[in-house]
């Protein structure tokens, strides 16, 4: 919890003038009952009435300056913590954008959105309420003790035998409770994980006629957050009348011993309720900072979490080394060299010893059965993965010793999985090339093949996609992929079984479009369906992670028996001839 305090650094002096304010409210807070008793033992006792109105003045005007440092105070703090609670989500959310996949996959998905909304308000709701008790409750209590004893020593024994009483009830419920707080943040992950794939798999929900269970399993989640959360309050919950009786108790004990002393002459009456007022003070500081202590255990098992993603490392980061110069010659040019990579925790290795080099102006395709690797090849251009043996080249260079970015910037990609952001057509293209001008989205967009129904939509480029692309059918938002990709006008485009929602009619369409296009760009496609690939440059052929072939369509049918394997199979034996 403390480390995250370094946020607050920038807001020191708004957090000292709360520090001042809050410390003029205790002063007043402080001075009133001593007013109080003043009226009461003076004014009231001696019946002096000009004594009780210029008194009962001051405590008004006393009460106002009070009340309004409280509010000012109150006006600042939430200001800063609202800043505070800003900051760190953006600093979370920096740190999981930088994340390799790795990292998302070891903290989870719906465990991130969590640590960013639900933890940070946790943490943002104690600093605001720390910001006003942590100079108010020591104040009030030291303040508070000191007027009391100075009031009557003999009856501040009493607040003596009432605070380690006190202390050990507050130390005791928390001690139980504590636990349960970061139980209570993973059941919060487990809902919003169920809640998550739910929304996300709606389609699959209903058409499998799986609503009741999804229910089922959503009021499971929610049931054993409640539980926690209900065990958690009864715990919490007993703090208040535990320490109502303990209050209560220490009142009547100071009402019985000073009206003794009263009887006895040794005290004014004035004193006795000015004596209670401290007690009440004291007692009220040790309770806020029970309350405080309250939402403590459930802010500190946040800031626990919040601090593991601020901690965690991205395994991928860039060389402080300044990047070599490739040969001049090798521009746009991607090179494997006896690459192995092996996913965390798998027995095998995903891809091993993958030799070969796309070339500029040529199109490699790679081919290969389910779960043979291809994603993964192509993963490892733009580095989402480091190869645990072997070099990826790019442009000559090893794409370790590149800055991501420039990297980055060189690849176009379009994903096996199309992923569309909320904004318009035209905006969902520009994501490719942040200054691309209409002419060149409509460029784009006529290369990928989505002109025509683009233009068809009620607004056209202006459109509004929604939320993930729902509007839209599985090839009209493939071709859009496309088109973002194709806006950037990288030196490698990387289409990841990206034609595989197009008809045979697009998809050929497409790629002629693209030869026409694209001509100086090295371009990486990987596919399934033979069509694709027949005109390749170079066809890739993967087997369970291993190349078991490269060369032209009319090579590899001479050659390579994977290849023709898939031939048969696609295309009938009558194609091997
Ligand atoms: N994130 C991951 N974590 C662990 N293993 C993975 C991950 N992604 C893929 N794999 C495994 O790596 C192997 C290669 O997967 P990859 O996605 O590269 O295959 P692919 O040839 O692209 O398959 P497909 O054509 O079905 O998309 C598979 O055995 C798969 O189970």
């Amino acid at each position: 919890m403390m480390r995250l305090l370094r946020f607050l650094k920038p807001h020191r002096w708004t957090i000292t003038l709360v520090c001042v304010l809050i410390f003029l409210q205790s002063l007043s807070t402080l001075y009133l009952p001593t007013l109080m008793s003043n009226i009461v033992d003076t004014g009231i006792v001696q019946g002096n009435i000009p004594y009780i109105l210029r008194v009962g003045g001051l405590m008004l005007l006393v009460s106002i300056a009070g009340v309004g440092c409280s509010v000012t105070a109150s006006y600042f703090s939430s200001g800063v913590s609202a800043k505070f609670g800003r900051v760190l989500r953006s600093q979370v959310f920096e740190r999981a954008e930088r994340f390799t996949l790795h990292e998302f996959d070891e903290l989870g998905t719906s465990s991130l959105i969590t640590r960013t909304t639900n933890d940070i308000t946790q943490v943002q709701q104690l600093v605001n309420m720390m910001l006003r008790l942590m100079v108010m409750a020591p104040l009030t209590a030291i303040g508070g003790i000191i007027m009391a004893v100075s009031t009557n020593a003999q009856l501040s024994l009493v607040i003596l035998v009432v605070m380690p009483i006190l202390a050990i009830a507050i130390f005791a419920i928390f001690r139980r409770s504590i636990p349960l707080f970061r139980v209570m943040q993973q059941k919060i992950d487990r809902l919003n994980q169920v809640l998550r794939e739910n929304l996300i798999g709606v389609r699959v929900v209903r058409s499998f006629d799986r609503v009741d269970y999804e229910i089922g399993r959503f009021d499971t989640a929610n049931f054993d957050l409640t539980n926690t959360a209900t065990k958690v309050n009864q715990r919490m919950a007993s703090l208040q009348p535990v320490m109502m009786i303990i209050i209560n108790l220490a009142t009547v004990a100071i009402l019985w011993f000073g009206s003794i002393r009263i009887n006895a002459g040794a005290m004014q009456v004035g004193n006795l309720m000015a004596f209670i007022q401290y007690v009440m003070q004291i007692l009220f500081a040790v309770m806020m900072v029970s309350m405080m202590s309250f939402m403590f255990p459930r802010a500190s098992a946040s800031a626990a979490r919040i601090n593991e993603v601020l901690d965690l490392t991205p395994a991928i980061h860039d060389r402080d080394a300044p990047t070599p110069v490739g040969p001049p010659t090798k521009r746009g040019w991607v090179e494997f060299e006896a690459v192995t990579f092996r996913y965390p925790g798998a027995e095998q290795p995903a891809v091993s010893d993958l030799s070969f080099a796309a070339r500029p102006g040529e199109v490699t395709a790679i081919i290969g059965g389910t779960g043979a690797g291809k994603s993964t090849l192509v993963s490892l251009i733009p580095r989402f993965y480091d190869v645990d043996g072997g070099r990826v080249l790019v442009d000559g260079v090893d794409v370790r010793e590149m800055p991501q970015h420039d990297l980055r910037a060189r690849i176009g990609l379009v994903p096996q999985q199309t992923v569309l952001f909320s904004g318009t057509v035209a905006d969902n293209i520009r994501y490719g090339k942040e200054d691309a001008t209409q002419a060149e989205i409509e460029k784009a967009a006529e290369i990928a093949q989505a002109a025509d129904f683009i233009k068809a939509l009620p607004n056209g480029y202006d459109t509004v996609i929604a939320q993930g692309g729902l509007n839209l059918s599985g090839g009209q938002k493939q071709r859009l992929s496309i088109a973002r990709a194709l806006v950037r006008r990288p030196e490698i485009f990387i289409f990841d079984d990206s034609f595989s929602a197009l008809d045979l009619k697009t998809d050929a369409r497409l790629r002629a479009a693209l030869q026409s296009e694209i001509k100086g760009a090295t371009t990486l496609i990987v596919a399934q369906r033979i069509s694709t690939v027949l005109d390749a440059d170079q066809i890739i052929v993967l087997d369970e992670g291993r190349i078991a072939g490269i060369g032209r369509h009319r090579e590899l049918l001479a050659t390579c028996e994977v290849y023709r394997e898939i031939v048969a199979s696609q295309l009938g034996e009558g194609a091997l001839a």
